[in-house]
């Protein structure tokens, strides 16, 4: 018999003693650089031994498809003032986030 442990680093990730209005999607607060952010609050690829091997390959992919995307488009939110509808599958993840696209060869 074993026993599964999974732990909810999203609520990790958002914890009040760490951030200000953790709820709030600020990323510029990254800007300020590593050294003025706690260690262990922001752990989204976990830690220790079983830290996440595919952290590179993730953050390199995102990185050129965030690059690809914004060099190409324009991004705007249809409703920027609802909230994000998310659901928890190990993290939360985004169920729907209506976007206008406008591509920036043709303005
Ligand atoms: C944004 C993308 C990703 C996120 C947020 C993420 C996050 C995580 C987290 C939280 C863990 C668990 C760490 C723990 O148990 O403490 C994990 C484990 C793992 N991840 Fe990722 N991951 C991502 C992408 C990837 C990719 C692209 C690969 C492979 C190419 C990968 C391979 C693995 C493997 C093999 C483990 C198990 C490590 C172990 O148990 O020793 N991950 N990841």
């Amino acid at each position: 018999m074993y026993c599964k442990q999974i732990l909810y680093l999203s609520a990790v990730n958002i914890l009040w003693a760490h951030w200000q209005e953790p709820e709030k999607f600020i990323p510029e607060r990254f800007l300020k650089g590593k050294d003025t952010i706690e260690k262990n609050s922001f752990i989204p690829f976990g830690g220790g031994i079983r830290f996440c091997p595919g952290k590179h390959v993730a953050v390199a992919a995102l990185k050129m498809l965030m690059v690809s995307l914004f060099e190409k488009y324009e991004v705007e939110l249809v409703e920027p003032n609802k909230p994000l509808k998310t659901v928890f599958k190990l993290g939360n993840t985004c169920q729907e986030m209506k976007v206008y696209l406008t591509s920036k060869s043709i303005s």
